[in-house]
């Protein structure tokens, strides 16, 4: 693509150089630029990618999209917002892919990856070609990739969704993180749906009050809908938690059709005669398609909620009311969402993702509920990130363990005592004994002796990491896997 063709995107422009310029592609960041590339200088929080456009330069830069004209000897595109500009830009360079699928993305504070995983199947179970972008990894065809991130960058984003229609995807179920709608990862796609999770505090780092957290979630709704039309398939749904006050704020900002779910209040999808065990969860489905009984086997009233999240998603796409609960009942467990580490032993290890104060408090009210012996908690707070959720982190998992291993989870560039000092006061604000908590700096260690101490009915929850296979200490990431140190753990002591 031509330079002045790539430009045509944009009506205020400026092009400062030769426009029949061949654009091979296209780039933010300087160190995967090819030659032929055109590279976006953008502006960022904590450098200017303008310094960076040397660098472009001699990796074979042919163009610069830049906010100002740099004394340099290539053909600059110069704009007023280079983040917005990287965004529409892509969309055009990679023939806007996001209207050639359904795209359902997910935002809220916990419970996005679980939720992408039960649409994915159900879609799946129909016969529909899925693409999935997340924590965990991002699918496309029969192809795995791991994710920087949970939310792409724009100029990745609108590339991943290129690939995803060469796929002949039918439909791409990505979670929008609140960074990403904030920094405008996401600004131009075409959602099909958008589903709300839930809102409780987390990267308060970033967004500083929960009003600000909560106005960047709602992007994603606020964006939907605009443009009424006859044709069911290009409709757009807001799927809303009806037991989050912040759905009552989104429902405004929308204009798509909206769908609600819950399980207090009256809604379109509701779950109802909830029972939940060790070994699962069952409940009446009560909605506007019909009723059913579901039986699955994921365990929580957390996960009744990403359910109900998943088959409003589903009804509205027209699948029936059997085929979504055959699906959602044969599905048996999220990676690193209450994965249960068996290797025979007779305590219960259970490995999970939360790493917020409300997961905590789901993950521990759930395993409260169904453990018969001691609540062994592994838990520590990512360096880097919100400081202001240790304490209460801390006070909810005292609140419901026996016995706590405090730990270190990504310290960043932080020093991690210093982490595992910031959770100690929420400990302290309950009384929790002193001497049922440990603080242990070395994770590995922490949960070798969670689980040397464990007795035959015990639960050991060990919190944060879920699917992760490394500790971030430095910008290093080292191997580390919970899943495999606790299966080496119980091994270790001879089960
Ligand atoms: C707060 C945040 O999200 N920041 C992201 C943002 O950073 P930024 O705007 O400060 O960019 P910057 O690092 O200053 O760089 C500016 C520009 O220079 C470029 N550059 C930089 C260095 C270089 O050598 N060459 C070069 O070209 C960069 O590519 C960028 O275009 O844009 C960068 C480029 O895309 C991201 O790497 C960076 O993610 C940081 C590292 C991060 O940790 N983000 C996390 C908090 C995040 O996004 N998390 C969410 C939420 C997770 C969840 O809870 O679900 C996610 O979606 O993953
Ligand atoms: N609907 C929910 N409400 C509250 N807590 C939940 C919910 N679903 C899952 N959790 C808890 O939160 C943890 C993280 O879940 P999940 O990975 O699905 O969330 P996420 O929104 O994708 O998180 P992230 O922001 O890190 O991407 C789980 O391991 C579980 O403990
Ligand atoms: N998406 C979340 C993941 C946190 C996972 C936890 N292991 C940590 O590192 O804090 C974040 O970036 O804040
Ligand atoms: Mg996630």
């Amino acid at each position: 693509m031509k330079l002045q063709e790539l430009a045509s995107a944009l009506l205020i422009t400026h092009i400062h150089g030769n426009a029949e310029t061949e654009i091979t592609g296209i780039e933010a960041d300087s160190r995967k630029i090819k030659p032929g590339y055109l590279f976006l200088c953008i502006p960022g929080l904590t450098v200017d990618g303008h310094d960076y456009a040397p660098k472009a330069i001699a990796l074979g830069a042919s163009a610069l999209v830049t906010e100002r004209v740099l004394d340099l000897p290539i053909p600059q595109l110069v704009v007023k917002d280079a983040r917005y500009a990287m965004a529409a830009l892509s969309a055009h360079f990679y023939g806007y892919p996001s209207k050639e699928m359904k795209i359902i993305g997910f935002t809220g504070t916990n419970g996005k990856t679980t939720s992408t995983y039960l649409l994915e199947k159900i879609l799946r179970d129909q016969g529909f070609i899925t693409g999935l972008m997340g924590t965990i990894e991002m699918k496309i065809g029969d192809n795995y990739y791991e994710m920087e991130r949970t939310t792409q960058e724009a100029v990745d984003l609108q590339s991943s969704f290129r690939k995803m229609c060469e796929h002949k995807t039918d439909y791409c179920l990505m979670e929008v993180s609140s960074h990403a709608l904030e920094l405008g990862r996401v600004k131009g796609i075409h959602f099909r749906s958008g589903i709300f999770t839930n809102l409780t505090q987390d990267h308060l780092d970033y967004h500083k009050t929960m009003e600000a957290y909560a106005a960047a979630k709602g992007l994603l709704f606020s964006r939907l809908g605009n443009g009424f039309t006859s044709n069911p398939a290009e409709r757009q749904y807001a799927i809303l938690n009806a037991d989050d006050e912040a759905s009552a704020i989104f429902s405004k900002l929308t204009a798509a059709q909206i769908i609600t779910y819950g399980i207090s209040q009256e809604c379109d999808v509701r779950a109802a005669n909830i029972r939940m065990s060790a070994k699962g969860t069952e409940f009446q489905l009560i909605s506007f398609a019909g009723e059913a009984y579901f039986q699955m086997k994921l365990v929580g009233k957390f996960n009744v909620y990403n359910a109900l999240g998943a088959i409003a998603a589903a009804l509205a796409e027209g699948i029936s009311l059997e085929a979504i609960r055959n699906s959602l009942e044969s599905l048996s467990v999220v990676e690193g969402r209450m994965e249960v580490v068996d290797e025979g032993q007779e305590y219960l290890v259970l490995v999970d993702y939360a790493h917020t104060p409300d997961g905590l408090e789901n993950a521990l009210s759930t395993i409260s509920e169904f453990a018969e012996g001691k609540v062994i908690t592994v838990f520590g707070c990512g360096g880097d990130r919100d400081r202001t959720k240790r304490p209460i982190m801390g006070k909810v998992t005292a609140a419901y363990s026996d016995y706590l291993y405090v730990t270190s989870d990504n310290p960043r560039t932080e020093d991690p005592e210093a982490i595992l000092a910031d959770i100690r006061p929420g400990l302290q604000e309950v009384n929790y004994p002193a001497e049922k908590a440990e603080f242990i700096v070395d994770r590995k260690k922490a949960i070798q002796k969670a689980i040397e101490g464990a007795g035959p009915k015990d639960v050991i929850l060990i919190a944060g990491k879920g699917h992760e296979t490394y500790q971030d200490i430095m910008g290093v990431k080292h191997d580390f896997d919970d899943r495999l140190v606790a299966k080496a753990a119980i091994r270790g002591r001879g089960r």
